[in-house]
């Protein structure tokens, strides 16, 4: 198994491809984004051209240029840069893997075909095999998101038997709120030294208190989107858990559901990501691509308001009117 120069620990921003309102990536923003991200969320790793950072939707040149530009943008800043190199087209998977090898990223990340799918465990790891291969010294991770992808093959059967097939096999993204799947995989991985990367921040405690005891010790980080803005506010209950002050770490869940929840009911996805990350963090992230539409200004003014009422915006100003505010 390839060995990371250094652990992956901590909280792993998904980032957001910033966009100039003509939809052309804005590469200008990305040093400073690094630094928001250190400075102001603790947040020392990322996962580029994820989900959230419309992969799919840009083209392999821009591909390769967003993780060039990561990569160099975080060089002695960041912890570690993976990058998603997951395409429906395995040649092209394979070439942005190899580049990710050749530009100095620490691992990459793969998730399944979604177009024509694989239709069982074995071609899944098959098509992840040829990937891997492309980048035989960079650490690997399967990219589990069902619900987007469409390939339901559950996380727990992929990962039995996936080091044998796959000898730079890391660890696991999992973006899906089964949880018993979640924890059989932790469960059933207990003698590898696998990461379990959980990726449904509403649900984070929960998945801590299945993979994050003592007695497993192996899920060793968090990488999800609301991490770019809301990743102090993780951290802290990531801090209020390990201490074992499990009643404050419930009250950090909640207040961070409380908003996940408010957004969710006004329709939440990538669009509004770049708006709230726009909103707290003063850098601009534009519109997203087509298919995605901008969020509309009704769902970013009531977004504004929950994000100050829970305490979220820093704006001493409004602090008296704060009703809801988390400890
Ligand atoms: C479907 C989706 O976008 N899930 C998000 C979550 O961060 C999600 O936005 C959050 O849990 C709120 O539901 C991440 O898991 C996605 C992610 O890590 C990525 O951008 O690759």
């Amino acid at each position: 198994m390839a060995s990371p120069k250094k652990k992956l620990q901590g909280l792993v921003a998904a980032t957001i491809t910033p966009m100039t309102e003509h939809g052309e990536i804005n590469f200008s923003v990305i040093g400073q984004y690094v630094d928001y991200l250190v400075k102001e969320q603790g947040v020392k790793n990322i996962f580029v051209n994820g989900t959230t950072g419309e992969g799919l939707s840009l083209s392999i040149s821009e591909r390769r240029r967003v993780a060039e530009e990561w990569v160099t943008k975080g060089r002695n800043k960041l912890d570690q840069v993976v990058i998603h190199v997951g395409a429906l087209s395995l040649k092209e998977s394979q070439e942005l893997a190899q580049h990710a090898a050749e530009i100095g990223a620490d691992g990459i990340a793969v998730i399944a075909p979604f177009f024509l799918k694989p239709w069982n465990k074995d071609v899944l790891i098959n098509f992840l095999k040829e990937v891997a291969a492309a980048a035989p010294a960079l650490p690997f991770y399967y990219y589990h998101i069902p619900a987007l992808t469409g390939v339901k093959i559950r996380a727990e059967e992929v990962l039995d038997g996936i080091q044998e097939k796959i000898p730079t096999f890391q660890g696991l993204k999992f973006s899906d709120t089964d949880l018993l799947d979640f924890a059989q995989c932790v469960d059933q991985n207990r003698q590898r030294q696998f990461a379990f990367l959980f990726g449904v921040d509403e649900q984070l405690l929960s998945a801590l208190v299945m993979g994050a005891t003592g007695a497993v010790g192996r899920m060793c980080c968090f990488l999800s989107s609301t991490y770019n803005y809301l990743g102090k506010k993780t951290n802290q209950m990531l801090e209020a858990f390990e201490r074992k002050d499990f009643s404050s770490a419930l009250n950090h869940q909640f207040c961070i559901q409380r908003f996940i929840n408010f957004v969710v009911k006004l329709g939440f996805g990538v669009s509004q990501t770049k708006a709230i990350m726009t909103l707290v963090s003063g850098i601009p992230m534009g519109p997203p691509r087509l298919p995605l539409q901008k969020a509309s200004r009704e769902f970013t003014d009531n977004a504004e308001a929950k994000l100050r009422s829970l305490d979220f915006l820093s704006f001493n100003d409004l602090k008296d009117g704060n009703l809801e505010a988390c400890s």
